[in-house]
Parts: C-alpha cells; sequence; structure tokens
C-alpha cells in the first residue's frame, strides 16, 4: 500500500560491542515470486518463512485480487490456492504495489499474456521509477499498454488474447526484467527466451523449474541465456523461504564496524547471484565465517559468524554489481570505517531505485563528515577508519538508504538522525527490534 503516514524520524548513537544472534527475515525476492507462482500453478502452496513487509503484502493482496486464494496461517505461513497458468481473472480495483518494483514488475509480467486489463499504481518513489523496461517487451508480446508520461506508473495493460513468444535481449542488467518476460512467457506459446550480458539473481528460474516449468539456462557467445517453455502446469509446491542476505547486510555491517563485536546471523541465501556484498567483505578482510552450509527450499544457506576487526578499502569491479545491487548503500557506510578508497564501478542503476541511492548515499555521508566522489555509474567513499557523525539524513521513502544510517550512527562520534524511518517497513519490519536484541542504541 503507497506509504502515506507521517514521517518517522529517528536516529542512532555509538553502541557497546554487539552480541547475539539476528534472526533476519525471509528473502523479499523469494517471497514475491512465491506467491505469484503459487498463484499461477494448480493446487495449494505452503509457504513458510514468508516476508511479511509491505513490498510482499501488497503482492499478497494483488494475487488474491487476480483471484488466487491467498491465506496468512501464522507468522510467515501463507497458502495460495493458485488458479493456473493463463487463470487470472480480471481485477476489480486498481492494484496498488505501494513501494515495490519488483512486485508491480513482475506482475505486469505475471497477467500480460492473459486477455484481462489491469491499472497498476504505486507511491511517489515507484510512480518516479522507470516502467518502459518491462512494459516494452510485454508490449511485443502483444499486450497493449497506456503509461503516464516518460512510460511511468500509473499503467494500464490490456493483456494480450493471442500472445507471441519474445527473444529479447535486456538493455540493463535486471532480474525484475528478466522475471516479468519469463512470467509472461508462461503463457505464450513456443519458447520465450531472455538474453542477459551478466547473469541477474536467478530466483525466478529455480522456483519455474520446482513448479514444474521446462526451463534452461546456459553460457552461450550470445550471453546468459534462459529459454522457458510457455503453456506449462505449474504444480503448487511448498516453498520455504531462505532468510534475505540483503537484510542481513544491516546487522553484519553493524557487527564490523562497532568495536569489539561478534553476531550470528543463521539460514541466510548463499545463492551465488546475491553473495557479491560478502565477496567483497572478504576482500575488505572482513571477519565472517560461514558455517553450516546447506541447501534448504532449493538454495544455498548458511550460518555467518561476523566480528568487528579492521578492514581495508577496495575496488569493487563493475561485473559484480549485479550479485550486490541492493547492497551498495550499506557498503558505502562500511567502506568509511576501512583505512583507505573503496571504489564502486557500474553502478547507474542505484540511480533508479527507491531513490537515487549514490546521491542520497553521497549527501548522507558528507553530512556526517565523510569524504565521497560521484560519476555517473561510480561511487568513491574516502574510508578513515573512523566516522564524525553529527548530519540529519534523508531517506527519500527509501528503507535501504534509510537503514544504512541507522547502521552508521552506532559507530559515529556523534548521533545520526534519519528524517523518515517509515519505509524500513517494506523489508525489514523488525528491523528496530533487532537491532536493539543485539544492543544497538538506536529508535
Ligand atoms: O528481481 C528481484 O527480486 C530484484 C531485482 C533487483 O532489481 P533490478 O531487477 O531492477 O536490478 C533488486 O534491486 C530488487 O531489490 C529485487
Ligand atoms: C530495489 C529494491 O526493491 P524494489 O526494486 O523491489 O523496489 C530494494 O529492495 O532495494
Amino acid at each position: 500500500m503507497s506509504h502515506s503516514a507521517e514521517p518517522r524520524p529517528m536516529s542512532s548513537r555509538r553502541s557497546g560491542p554487539l552480541r547475539g544472534t539476528a534472526q533476519v527475515p525471509g528473502d523479499k525476492s523469494i517471497s514475491h515470486r512465491a506467491l505469484i507462482l503459487g498463484a499461477l500453478s494448480v493446487g495449494e502452496t505452503r509457504i513458510t518463512g514468508l516476508l511479511e513487509g509491505q513490498d510482499v503484502l501488497d503482492t499478497a493482496r494483488a494475487m488474491a485480487a487476480f483471484g488466487a486464494g491467498v491465506a496468512r496461517q501464522g507468522p510467515g505461513a501463507w497458502t495460495v490456492q493458485g488458479v493456473g497458468v493463463g487463470g487470472f481473472s480480471e481485477p476489480e480495483g486498481v492494484i496498488d504495489c505501494g513501494n515495490s518494483g519488483t512486485g508491480v514488475r513482475l506482475i505486469m509480467g505475471a497477467m500480460a499474456t492473459t486477455p484481462i486489463t489491469a491499472t497498476f499504481t504505486g507511491d511517489a518513489s515507484l510512480s518516479r521509477r522507470p516502467m518502459a523496461r518491462v512494459t516494452d517487451p510485454l508490449a511485443e508480446f502483444g499486450a497493449r499498454i497506456t503509461a503516464r508520461e516518460g512510460g511511468r506508473l500509473p499503467i494500464t495493460i490490456e493483456g494480450a488474447a493471442d500472445p507471441l513468444p519474445l527473444r529479447y535481449r535486456t538493455p540493463v542488467a535486471s532480474a525484475q526484467i528478466k522475471s516479468a518476460i519469463l512470467l509472461a512467457g508462461l503463457n505464450a506459446p513456443g519458447e520465450t527466451v531472455v538474453i542477459e550480458a551478466e547473469p541477474t539473481r536467478d530466483h525466478s528460474e529455480r522456483m519455474l523449474a520446482g513448479f514444474g516449468a521446462q526451463i534452461r539456462s546456459e553460457t552461450t557467445a550470445e550471453g546468459h541465456v534462459v529459454t522457458l517453455t510457455g503453456r506449462p502446469e505449474l504444480r503448487a509446491q511448498p516453498v520455504a523461504v531462505p532468510r534475505d542476505p540483503s537484510s542481513a547486510a544491516f546487522p553484519v555491517a553493524a557487527a564490523l564496524i562497532v568495536p569489539g563485536s561478534e553476531i550470528r546471523v543463521p539460514g541466510v541465501s548463499r545463492n551465488p547471484t546475491r553473495d557479491g556484498l560478502y565477496v567483497t567483505l572478504q576482500e575488505m578482510g572482513a571477519d565472517i565465517a560461514f558455517e553450516n552450509v546447506r541447501e534448504e527450499g532449493g538454495e544455498p544457506v548458511a550460518d555467518l559468524v561476523v566480528r568487528h576487526g579492521p578492514l581495508r578499502g577496495v575496488t569493487v569491479p563493475a561485473g559484480r554489481a549485479a550479485s550486490m545491487i541492493d547492497e551498495f548503500p550499506i557498503l558505502s557506510v562500511i567502506a568509511a570505517f576501512a583505512e583507505g578508497e573503496t571504489v564502486m564501478n557500474g553502478v547507474a542503476e542505484l540511480r533508479v531505485k527507491e531513490s537515487d541511492r549514490i546521491d542520497a548515499m553521497a549527501r548522507g555521508l558528507r553530512a556526517n563528515g565523510v569524504q565521497v566522489e560521484e560519476t555517473p555509474d561510480s561511487m568513491t567513499v574516502h574510508g578513515m577508519g573512523r566516522v564524525p557523525g553529527g548530519g540529519l539524513c534523508e531517506s527519500h521513502l527509501d528503507h535501504r538508504i534509510a537503514m544504512s544510517f541507522l547502521v552508521l550512527g552506532l559507530a559515529t562520534g556523534q548521533p545520526v538522525g534519519v528524517d523518515d524511518g517509515g519505509p524500513i517497513a517494506t523489508s525489514f519490519p523488525d528491523f528496530v527490534a533487532l537491532m536493539q536484541g543485539l544492543g544497538a542504541d538506536l529508535g
């Protein structure tokens, strides 16, 4: 639902050593997909560990509006009665995806090859984000699209009655574009093919295979090629959602920068397409151990043990950006406490997230005494081992910006303020309680 509440000012202060176990919430990407594929399959899908953040709750509501039976059975435990591929019914009202790019883009894909009409909206942040990257390929399937100027929300889609399969090369590395096309391809005859220059997160491919679709991924001279055979009968599956490595990044970062800390973060997904931050932190010299590595719900997971220690600045190659795209705000905070320069390359996509994340981080870090440089597609943080703090940061309706600055303030000389912590509920509703449980002084 669109975030319209009063701003919620928050702050954080220098804290004593963080200790304990951080049970971070379920993975946001996998949670959206579990609800959508559950709705498109035949039978009852039982989901455990679902992220009950606002982004995912908005997707649950949307699936019900398209005719699926969606019910909460207990904390994180949900059931979805699917309507089958091509079985969506026309929703009565507008589909409000709130703050969620993943929600709106994947759901637009999921309905675009069914002959029904739906209108999509979102909050002020989502309404600024580019949607043509998804609606352009959906139009090639035969859907008719009406968008606000610049391809922005609100968008109305008349789904294609006789969809054509698509072969499409994505113009930017984006799992949301890939997934929207694959979901549309489910109800098109023949093979739908998505070609990516760099592989992006592969949760859609893994879960589609798990639900019985014929799908294969290969690396060819063209790039990373995903081929889906249309019109499968998807069969309902149990989905155990692993814990979100993007949410884990916040307590992990806090433990790395607050002296004397040692925390455990169990059951976190170690999917290699999501692993870039953890690779980078190891290059920075971070003390992180990955224990009890195992497979859960079709995804590799591990228990993380994180200890505070000295960190050095590094250069993050552009080719790694897709595997850590949501982690650059919190990496820029960690980098401020490292010794030396951290250069983040190939990060232009950060400018079209919930906020312009390069600009938001650069401003907030500078307000706290950190030297930052930016170009259209890079950011450089000059780490000095310590950060003065004392600044007030704007979150720009962006959960990751708000959480990043609250983590910053746990190790600065002076407290750090954030103008609005409300958006944190989109991905990590228990963030404040979890961090306080570790000993963090924030709220
Ligand atoms: O597919 C997904 O679940 C996501 C893909 C990424 O977006 P892009 O596809 O725009 O890179 C990421 O930023 C987002 O938080 C979740
Ligand atoms: C970019 C993000 O999400 P979305 O695109 O789903 O809004 C995010 O969670 O950092």
